[in-house]
């Protein structure tokens, strides 16, 4: 047995799992993923973020066969997933992935698409599970449309449930709602997840979008130049994020220096937005810079000790505008590891 199965087997962890032991891979020389480990339980979902370039669409193409590692070892509920190396059609059965770009048939129409791997032995059926993933991902109407004829939106929809069409084990998903307006973007997540949660569909997406991570992933894996800085659960990673690189993944973020605030310590703290409020009694002052218009806010720009700060208020303020802040008692424990 594979020694590290083996380790596993003697260890309380379940093998009912995806399991990645020190994965390393190149692009000819140039190193991109460095020992990579981590593992999932079944039903999970695992947000996968970093800076653009960090190498996250590299690990869902190892994962999922289309890239040789060239170290390390990968298994799916006891497998081996050997690579591409060793497999006859590259991609993994159990698994789908869906990549930035779409991968349909331009002059097929969306039903055919979606239908294209499904048997045609029962017809009856294949239409049942047709219409079902057009709902899933609201494109009933479109049925008949050739995909050549789609909106970019349009057709990530269309590639999403052809990934689903043959009921993936795992769903490794690249950027999967980046080009859909955000009116669809809402639904179409919610919808997915909710399939994927009743048919306990392991996934894993790639993104940039933090309103993709928070509501929908229960951990997130934040890669660093090719190397996993953290997993953690999601909502503990955002409140606690031990970097600025962690938080700033997650939208605007202020490293703060406690000092600035007329505390007694060297210490950096990170603070978000919207932890901040405006108090005119308070003697840590801030000067504002320009104001943005956010729909249910304004991000203020103000300069706190010569650096640049960033909170969130009702109301558009004047530059140079002078006034008070408050800080959440909770940003203020938010200390940054050195
Ligand atoms: N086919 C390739 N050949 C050589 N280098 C590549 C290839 N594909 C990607 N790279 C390089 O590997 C590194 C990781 O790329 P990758 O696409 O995995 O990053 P990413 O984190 O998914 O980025 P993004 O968020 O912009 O999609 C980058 O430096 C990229 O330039």
């Amino acid at each position: 047995m594979d020694f590290f199965l083996q380790k596993l087997h003697q260890s309380s962890i379940s093998l009912n799992m995806l399991a990645i032991h020190n994965l390393s891979f190149a692009y000819n020389t140039i190193p991109v993923l460095k020992n990579i480990n981590f593992t999932i339980e079944p039903g999970q979902h695992i947000a996968l973020i970093g800076a653009s370039g960090c190498g996250k669409s590299t690990l869902l193409k190892v994962i999922y066969g289309l890239l040789q590692p060239n170290e390390g070892e990968l298994f799916w509920k006891d497998k081996k997933l050997l690579g591409p190396l060793y497999n006859l059609v590259p991609g993994e059965e159990n698994m789908k992935y869906l990549s930035q770009g779409f991968e349909l048939q331009p002059f097929r129409t969306v039903a055919e698409n979606i239908g294209q791997y499904l048997s045609n032995f029962e017809l009856e059926l294949k239409q049942g599970r047709v219409n079902e993933l057009l709902e899933i991902v609201e494109m009933t109407d479109f049925a008949a449309t050739k995909v050549e004829n789609l909106s970019g939106g349009q057709k990530q929809r269309v590639a999403l449930a052809k990934a689903l069409a043959k009921k993936p084990e795992v769903l490794l998903l690249d950027e999967p709602f980046h080009n859909i307006d955000n009116f669809r973007r809402n639904s179409l997540r919610r919808n997915l997840f909710r399939y994927l949660n009743r048919n306990n569909i392991t996934s894993i997406t790639a993104t940039h979008d933090k309103t993709d991570i928070l509501s929908f992933t229960n951990e997130t894996i934040v890669i660093r130049q090719g190397e996993i800085v953290v997993k953690k659960p999601t909502q503990e990673l955002y409140q606690n994020p031990q970097d600025y690189y962690i938080a700033s993944l997650f939208g605007e973020v202020n490293q703060v220096a406690l000092s600035s605030l007329g505390h007694d310590s060297p210490d950096n703290i990170l603070v978000y937005p919207h932890e901040i409020s405006i108090d005119q009694n308070s003697s840590t002052t801030v000067r504002v810079k320009n104001s943005y218009f956010n729909g249910s806010h304004y991000l203020v720009e103000a300069v706190l000790d010569q650096s640049v700060f960033f909170f969130t208020h009702t109301s558009a303020l004047k530059a140079p505008e002078s006034v008070g802040i408050h800080i959440d008692e909770k940003a203020l424990h938010r200390t940054l590891s050195l």
